[in-house]
């Protein structure tokens, strides 16, 4: 395994967890909720900020979507997750392993994936995985056993032979990921897997990447995009410029944009003037604008599910004849662009 790359002096001492009771085998302190805890990660490279005062919980069993434009910090917080890179502030753990104090601990614990990762000029599959199993000290008598079974995992057994430079991009990833896994550690650590793959080939790691929650690893996967993790991830945290602006389930996130609400209501009316009188009496809404032909208002509401109803049966009661009263649905991309464009705070 590699050892820590980064020079920068250590950890803030007053910003160090406090420790609690360990729940997990070997560990040496603990998290106080999650398997995974970052606190007030702080990253500086000279005067600039590429982290700035990271706090997450992620636990145990989730798939934890991070997200975030190019250059939004991702790299560097997993770098610091997998003990390569020294934080400026803060601090984290995995399974109870402090990233700072016990980077070996933190690394019999985590499968990690980098965003680029090289392979070895003449070497073969199956001794791609031997040398890493030899790196966590598998004795050879499992050996076999364990890269067979990861080599049928990933769908990759009928390439143990080959040399790894042969092998195709979505294969090469496919084999990386295979290598994360030869210690069984719990928890995974993914750096961008499918970035560069086509899209069957993303599929079939998103599939691999299931299969590999269900087996009860906790992952944590980074992507810019975020319809790649909505769909499987059951967390997402959203950062831009070194900030977590957004952290939860889809649902969650989608409620902190509420106030932002969009509304398409249809009238049958053939005057507009009672209903727009009737929304622009109510306060928490504006009309965006009125299309004549299909006679439709398009407003942007603020309020919770409850007021959308009554706002219904305001229309109702005050003689209004609805064609059709409807939430647009904001697409992951807009949910994403709304988030990082820092319109939730
Ligand atoms: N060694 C370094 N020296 C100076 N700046 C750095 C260094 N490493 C990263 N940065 C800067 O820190 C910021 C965050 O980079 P990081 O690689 O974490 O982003 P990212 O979210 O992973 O982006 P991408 O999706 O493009 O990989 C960027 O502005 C980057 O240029």
């Amino acid at each position: 395994m590699n050892s820590p790359v980064d020079s920068t002096p250590t950890v803030d001492p007053g910003a160090v967890l406090a420790v609690q009771s360990a729940p997990y085998p070997g560990a040496t302190t603990a998290p106080t909720r999650g398997i995974i805890e970052v606190r007030d990660f702080t990253k500086c490279y000279g005067e600039f900020v590429a982290v700035d005062q990271l706090s997450f919980t992620i636990g145990e069993g989730e798939i934890f979507g991070f997200i975030g434009p190019n250059g939004a910090g991702k790299s560097t917080t997993i770098r610091f997750l997998a003990t390569l890179l020294r934080p400026t502030s803060g601090s984290a753990f995995v399974a109870g392993h402090s990233v700072v104090d016990d980077p070996m601990g933190v690394r019999r614990v985590i499968g990690f994936m980098p965003d680029d990762f090289g392979v070895y000029d003449g070497m073969k599959v199956w001794e791609f995985l031997d040398f890493f199993a030899v790196a966590y000290e598998i004795p050879r008598a499992r050996r076999r056993t364990i890269i067979n079974d990861v080599l049928n995992l990933v769908d990759l057994t009928h390439k143990r032979d080959d040399f790894v430079n042969g092998l195709s991009k979505g294969m090469k990833q496919r084999l990386c990921l295979a290598k994360t896994l030869v210690h069984d550690p719990p928890v995974l650590i993914l750096d961008e897997p499918a970035s560069g793959l086509d899209p069957r080939a993303r599929v079939e790691m998103k599939a691999l990447l299931v299969e590999l929650s269900r087996m009860g690893k906790t992952i944590l996967i980074s992507s810019h995009i975020l319809s790649e993790l909505a769909d499987f991830c059951t967390m997402i945290g959203v950062i831009e410029r070194g900030r977590l602006l957004a952290c939860g389930g889809i649902q969650h996130i989608q409620r902190q944009i509420q106030a932002h609400r969009i509304l398409k209501i249809r009238i049958l009316d053939p005057e507009p003037t009672r209903a727009r009188d009737l929304l622009e009496s109510h306060p928490g809404l504006t009309i965006l604008d009125f299309a004549p032909g299909p006679r439709a208002f398009t407003c942007e509401f603020q309020g919770d599910d409850q007021q959308f109803a009554d706002l219904l049966e305001l229309l109702f009661k005050g003689g209004v004849r609805v064609h059709s009263f409807a939430e647009e649905e904001l697409s992951l991309e807009e949910v994403f662009m709304r988030i990082t464009k820092g319109i939730v705070n």
